[in-house]
């Protein structure tokens, strides 16, 4: 089973800050974190931000959650296949034309950028979505679980590499999917921070014991006043000595 390095989120509305955050990480070396870059940085400042983030070392996770038509995915994905960028992500509610197309283009941008494939990861329910949302606000009648499962399994049927998920799901999508299949997690909050607008929420050591391949942590380490502590705590807490 594959394990990844914690995911920071950094999302910031700066470029200044942004690479601050970037240094700061990158600096210890045996330990590097993998970037993830949102719609808040990405919007903003394009590719040039991703590239800054990989000149410093880093792997970027590049989560803009696409969800359009499969032939818009697909041409926007042949986009993100030449940043050399190693995960991307795209919304599981598109369905599983939305995302073959998706990974077809993105294929074909890596291939021609002569970049390896990302990794590309689809969004199960949000890990701010509870059962009063799902159930009056989406309309979807039964639980999140039986929501996060199927869009996993429809996911994995689809040729993707995981799901982004809560660790909370991550036994019930393992029932469904092929082995090797990944269940990145955010909705992570170590047990002293609040849980700002998370609902599907577990502590680092918990997604470790649940089985996460990856944990995804954003405010809990940029909002910290010690960012590089803040990571290493949560590594700890996630890997222990390894
Ligand atoms: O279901 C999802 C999918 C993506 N995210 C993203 O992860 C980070 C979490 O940041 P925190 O500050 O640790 O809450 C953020 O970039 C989200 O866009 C998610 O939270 N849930």
């Amino acid at each position: 089973m594959e394990h990844f390095e914690p995911i920071v989120a950094i999302d910031v509305p700066d470029k200044r800050r942004a690479v601050q955050l970037f240094d700061k990480l990158s600096n210890d070396t045996e330990h590097m974190p993998i970037i993830k870059i949102g719609m808040e940085l990405f919007y903003a400042f394009g590719p040039g931000i991703v590239k800054q983030a990989k000149e410093r070392g880093c792997r970027v996770f590049l989560d803009l959650k696409a969800h359009d038509i499969p032939n818009t995915v697909e041409r926007a994905m042949a986009q993100l296949g030449r940043l050399g960028v190693s995960f991307v992500t795209v919304h599981a509610a598109g369905g599983s034309e939305m995302m073959k197309a998706g990974l077809r283009g993105l294929k074909q941008g890596a291939a021609e950028a002569g970049n390896s494939v990302p990794k590309m990861l689809a969004i199960t329910q949000l890990t701010s979505i509870d059962e009063i949302i799902l159930h009056n606000e989406q309309r979807v009648s039964g639980t999140v679980m039986d929501s996060v499962q199927n869009y996993a399994r429809l996911a994995d049927e689809s040729g993707l590499a995981g799901v982004v998920c809560s660790a909370k799901e991550i036994a019930a999508i393992r029932e469904v999917t092929n082995p090797d299949f990944l269940c990145i997690t955010p909705g992570i909050r170590p047990d002293s921070n609040s849980h700002d607008d998370q609902k599907r929420v577990v502590t680092p050591r918990q997604a470790a014991e649940m089985g996460s391949n990856g944990i995804v942590v954003g405010r809990p380490i940029t909002q910290s006043a010690d960012p590089v502590a803040a990571y290493k705590q949560i590594r700890y807490d996630f890997f222990g000595d390894k």
